[in-house]
């Protein structure tokens, strides 16, 4: 596939432009763009308007719609924060530690018959590294397991997607869970509109809103 030179995002905002360049395609090149996520060096001052933390949960930011092609957000996760093991809706996934560190396991899809899950791996993201998964690499579990410092991951999914599928470790059983955002474009998600969408949700279809 054909790849443009490499080149070194200076701020967030050029990489945002890249981006937007590289997925004006239908062909991503996954290690272009995993090169050019990687490239940008973490600059707390350009994303620090984005990443707003909760005591209980890690959140999810939202800082571009990348035209329809892409959703790029900024994941913080408190000290012990972690996902449910899930899935990523066939999408690409792209993860890129801004900062601190973060423990990714990969599974293997539940097995049909036994519903076992076998972990597969676990390796520590550490700041400036871009990881990449989707769902033919199995599922994943990210954790910040620091108890004295917090993490925070820039995150391109593609397409984007809004629910996905989180498995119990020990059954193996799988629910399909809403994802949501803390803030958009720095800005906090109305509380009211929150409460709303939680509210259809619960309601109307068995999907649980919740990060997953
Ligand atoms: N895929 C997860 C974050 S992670 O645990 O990879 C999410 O978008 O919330
Ligand atoms: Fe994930």
């Amino acid at each position: 596939m054909e790849q443009t030179e490499v080149m070194k995002p200076e701020t967030l905002d050029e990489l945002i432009k890249v981006l937007h360049k590289i997925f004006e395609s239908d062909n991503i090149n996954v290690e272009e763009v995993q090169n050019i996520m990687e490239a940008y060096d973490s600059n707390p001052q350009e994303w620090m308007k984005f990443a707003k933390f909760d005591q209980f949960r890690y959140t999810r930011n939202l800082v571009d719609e990348g035209n329809g092609k892409f959703n790029l957000m900024i994941l913080c996760w408190g000290e012990g924060h972690g996902s449910s093991i899930h899935d990523h809706t066939d999408s690409h996934c792209f993860m890129k530690l801004l900062q601190g560190q973060l423990k990714e396991t990969l599974f293997e899809w539940p097995d049909k018959k036994t519903c076992n899950m076998v972990q597969k791996s676990q390796r520590i993201l550490q700041t400036n590294q871009c990881a990449y998964i989707n769902d033919s690499f199995g599922l994943h579990r990210v954790e910040n397991a620091s108890h004295t410092e917090c993490s925070a991951s820039l995150h391109l999914y593609s397409p984007p997607f809004n629910t996905c599928q989180t498995f119990d470790q020990r059954t193996g059983h799988k629910n399909t869970v809403k994802m949501t955002f803390w803030s958009k474009f720095g800005e906090r998600t109305p509380f009211a509109a929150r409460c709303v969408t939680e509210r259809l949700f619960h309601t109307e279809t068995t999907v649980s809103q919740e990060n997953n």
